[in-house]
């Protein structure tokens, strides 16, 4: 069973040279996939979700520079992905150890094939052994769609179709950038539940997505990032149940019926970043406790940044539960 370790991750990318300008776009992530759970990661629009996803994948642009660890792999064999060249990368690592779902299936599919013959090259190019009708009937994609040009598929069922093609080269690990983006809440709830479902075959599954309603339905855990950092990981439940981090907590009191309570102010930009709390400046109910160390510290299987003592406290509080 693979495991991801990250560790230190850092990702800036170089705007200009004189002078040298910089988008701090992923620091000092520290976060694991494990095998049999379904992670959520969340955070507002351009905390630096996707650029850790593809940090991972090495499908950064040239100007990007990458710091860190990334450690896949089980007690056999493991590969570190940030040190990997492009030729491992494409041959052994994405589609074979990775699968990647998008937001938009109809972005990479060719409009001129069928989903069938797309499929069958998807699994032919990976050497997999699959049967494709046996590869969509595992993600509920019906037989009659394999016969579909994509322009004839709806979001779900392009969906399906992403997540049947992730799945062709059997990776022990997914990662899916908002899958569920655009689709109504049925789907939403359908795609989720689907994903959990492999994960719960023995594969670690990363999903990034806004909707924090759909992450509880299906995530075992979750990770809250914001401003590049994450600030607060750990199992979905207790977490929502009873956030440590005040911007945690703001994240579950703009869900409808929590509250529908936006979280005032704006995130910084990623180009002008304090060095401490990230979160500290937009929130002065944070600042009132906030330690200003904003690397995460774990308290069992839960973690926090600058909540210090505060989170101490709800550890204990959380055992004695
Ligand atoms: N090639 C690049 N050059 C410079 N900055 C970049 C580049 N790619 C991404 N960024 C910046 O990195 C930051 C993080 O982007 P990212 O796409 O990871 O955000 P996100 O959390 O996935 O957002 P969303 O939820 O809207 O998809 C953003 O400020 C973005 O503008």
């Amino acid at each position: 069973m693979s495991t991801l370790e990250v560790c230190g991750l850092d990702v800036r990318f170089r705007l200009g040279r004189r002078p040298p300008r910089y988008v701090r776009a992923v620091s000092d992530v520290d976060l694991d996939l494990r095998p049999g759970r379904l992670l959520a990661l969340v955070g507002e629009s351009g905390c630096g979700k996707s650029v850790l996803t593809e940090a991972l994948t090495g499908l950064l642009p040239s100007t990007a520079e990458v710091r860190g660890q990334a450690v896949l792999g089980d007690s056999n064999q493991t590969t570190d992905l940030l040190d990997a060249d492009e030729r491992t990368l494409r041959e052994k690592v994405r589609g074979r150890l990775i699968g990647l779902v998008g937001q938009s299936a109809g972005s990479y599919l060719t409009p001129t094939r069928t989903v069938g013959a797309q499929l069958r090259e998807t699994v032919r190019h990976l050497g997999a052994g699959v049967d494709v009708g046996e590869l969509a009937a595992r993600v509920q994609l019906p037989a009659a769609a394999l016969e579909l040009y994509p322009h004839e598929l709806s979001g779900g069922t392009a969906q399906r179709v992403a997540l049947a093609a992730a799945l062709a080269g059997d990776p022990p690990v997914l990662l899916a950038d908002e899958p569920t983006a655009g689709l109504d809440r049925p789907l939403v709830d359908h795609t989720m539940d689907l994903l959990a479902a492999t994960a719960h075959e023995g594969r670690a599954v990363l999903v990034i997505t806004h909707d924090l309603r759909a992450a509880r339905r299906a995530a075992d855990d979750l990770a809250v990032m914001y401003a590049s950092r994450l600030l607060e990981t750990g199992p979905i439940g207790e977490v929502l149940a009873d956030p440590w981090h005040t911007y945690t907590a703001g994240l579950v009191a703009a869900l409808p019926g929590e509250g529908f309570t936006p979280i005032p102010g704006h995130p910084p930009e990623l180009s002008a970043l304090p060095d401490g709390c990230p979160f500290r400046p937009r929130s002065p109910e944070h600042a009132a406790t906030c330690t200003d160390d904003p690397r995460l510290v774990p308290y069992g299987e839960r973690a926090v940044a600058c909540v210090g003592d505060g989170a101490q406290r709800s550890s204990t509080r959380a055992v004695a539960r």
